[in-house]
């Protein structure tokens, strides 16, 4: 069965809505189809003269934005949409199109986008010219954003559970609820999809009843899934797709020098079938293929270094790793803080137990060692940017313990002690236990990941004064996509960035700039120099 229409699918709006702002400056223009702005991007340049100081230069370039006003018709496709993750945001979609409420043993609940930093939080436009109070305005009203209600969801899985039935298998929402969307979902039916048993546990192949001929990467597997792509959006009549890996946790593959090493050998080597090809690099392949943005919300290497070479080649968005939910959000803003405060976190102890399908698969030793990678690199920045309290090369110590218990299903136990020194050899101890479905925190990160990497396919830039020059996208790799992430992906040699405030001043302030807006800086020199 083909991916399933939504009965009450509504026509996107095309931004017909008056925009909340508008910005009155010579370095703005707006027009039917898009928002011009000039910008002024200040740098510090740091030099080291003869004496070994540090010189400080500041240095400005000036930048053209584009941001296409209209969103159109967005769909998202999830591999994996069978699990706990695909089923509950699309659950929640739904709920939130049809405005639903429903009762729970606490009283009513209505739909919501909590958690979603675009639908459910605020940014600092400014400060009232009258009363000098700040002003704040939705994150999604600082540009044109598509509405997550408006979505066309589809997507692939190895299960050919319907959605319904994959919602009922994932245990996370209320029954209630269920029941109020349980007839639409079950119209909803994966795509059969790739299934490579070497790269996943074993024990997932009990699931494995929708899946594509084969047993390893070939050519037939990549064209596929692109037929699946231009399929489902000429079906819904899309302007464009955005593909987020939701799927299990994959081992890492191998990178082989002649294999999947660059563009054309990845391409080769899928032609002739290597088995060191992970059925997330076909996907991020056929996207990249298809200009369809591919996230992959999990930690494997799916992009090696061909399949970044094929993204640049083809200036197709790919962005990645792993989404960053709970313990590891509040890890990267936590350390931040401690380093940041002077004080010394010595070791970092994070323990988790779980009992969704996502804990079964992770039980195994490869699957956990991909996981275990993108939990433990998530403080290496703001360790390496404190001399202060850490020698070069010295780190905290940093394990990662994951347990699957089924009797907990997806409420995720997370326990975390933080050990630092203090003032003068005395130390402190921070302990957390924080319980959670965990598909309800990574659902509304895959709304967010889908709303700014369709954005940012409407942004483009160039150097401004360069009038005859053509406009040109943001790099392939995604990097702004990093608050959402665990291990952010960045451009080939560009630094990581884990400090989680760091990642969503990037955002807003390149968003800003889009409008001709400084970066919000918290100065508030008008109240203090007076
Ligand atoms: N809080 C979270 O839930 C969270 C946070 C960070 C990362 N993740 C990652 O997100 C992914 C999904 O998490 P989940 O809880 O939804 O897991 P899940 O096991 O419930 O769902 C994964 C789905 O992928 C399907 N699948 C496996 N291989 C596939 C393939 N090759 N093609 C298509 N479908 C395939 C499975 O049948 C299953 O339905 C996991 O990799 C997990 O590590 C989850
Ligand atoms: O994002 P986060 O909460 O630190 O990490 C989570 C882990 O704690 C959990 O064990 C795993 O199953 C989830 O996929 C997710 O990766």
């Amino acid at each position: 069965m083909a991916p399933y229409l939504n009965e009450t699918e509504s026509t996107p709006s095309s931004n017909t809505q008056a925009p909340l702002f508008t910005v009155q400056s010579p370095n703005v223009t707006y027009s039917d189809d898009a928002i011009l702005s000039k910008y002024v991007y200040r740098q510090t340049k740091v030099t080291k003269s003869s004496n070994g100081a540090y010189v400080a230069t500041p240095k400005e370039t000036v930048y053209d934005f584009k941001v296409e006003r209209k969103v159109g018709r967005v769909g998202m496709m999830l591999v994996g949409w069978g699990g706990n993750n695909g089923s509950t945001v699309t659950a929640g979609i739904i709920a939130n199109r049809q405005g639903l409420s429903w009762d729970t043993r606490e009283g009513t609940q209505s739909a919501n986008y909590y958690g979603s930093m675009v639908m459910s939080s605020t940014v600092k436009l400014g400060t009232d010219s009258d009363t000098g109070k700040e002003v704040y305005v939705p994150f999604n009203e600082l540009l044109p954003m598509v509405n997550p209600n408006e979505l066309i969801v589809g997507g692939w899985d190895i299960s050919g559970m319907n959605i319904a039935e994959s919602m009922d298998r994932a245990g996370v929402l209320e029954p209630t609820l269920k029941q109020m969307v349980r007839k639409e979902m079950a119209q909803m039916v994966p795509l059969p999809s790739i299934y490579y048993p070497d790269f996943i546990a074993a024990n997932q192949e009990s699931r494995a009843d929708n899946i594509l001929e084969g047993s390893k990467a070939c050519t037939e597997h990549l064209e596929k899934i692109r037929a699946d792509i231009r399929e489902f959006k000429s079906k819904h009549s899309l302007d464009k797709i955005i593909v987020q890996w939701t799927a299990n946790t994959e081992r890492y593959a191998e990178i082989i020098p002649g294999i999947n090493d660059t563009a054309d050998n990845l391409l080769k080597s899928i032609e002739s079938g290597h088995a060191e090809i992970a059925p997330s690099t076909i996907f991020a392949t056929a996207c990249i293929l298809e200009n369809a943005p591919f996230i992959n919300g999990s930690p494997q290497n799916t992009f090696v270094p061909g399949v970044i070479a094929l993204a640049e080649k083809h200036n197709a968005f790919i962005g990645g790793d792993d989404f960053k939910s709970g313990q590891t959000k509040m890890k990267s803003a936590l350390v931040d803080f401690l380093i940041n405060a002077g004080i010394k976190v010595k070791s970092l102890a994070s323990y988790n137990h779980l009992g969704n399908n996502d804990g079964r698969n992770l039980s195994a030793p490869s699957q956990f060692r991909s996981k275990e990678i993108s939990k433990s690199n998530v403080v290496d920045d703001m360790v390496a940017a404190n001399h202060i309290l850490y020698e070069e090369g010295e780190h905290p110590d940093h394990t990662v313990v994951i347990k699957y218990m089924p009797s907990v299903g997806d409420n995720k136990r997370a326990l975390d002690e933080y050990y630092a020194e203090i003032f003068m050899g005395g130390h402190q101890t921070i302990n957390m236990f924080n319980i959670c479905e965990d598909s309800l925190l990574a659902s509304p990160l895959i709304i967010d990941l889908v709303l700014i990497a369709e954005l940012m396919t409407r942004v483009q830039w160039r150097e401004n004064g360069a009038e005859d020059a053509e406009f040109k996208g943001f790099h392939s790799v995604l990097s702004v996509l990093s608050y959402m992430l665990k291990a952010p992906l960045t451009p080939p040699g560009t630094p990581v960035v884990n400090a989680l405030s760091k990642q969503r001043n990037a955002l807003i302030n390149i968003f800003r700039a889009c409008v001709g807006l400084e970066p919000e800086n918290d100065m508030t020199l008008e109240h203090k120099l007076f």
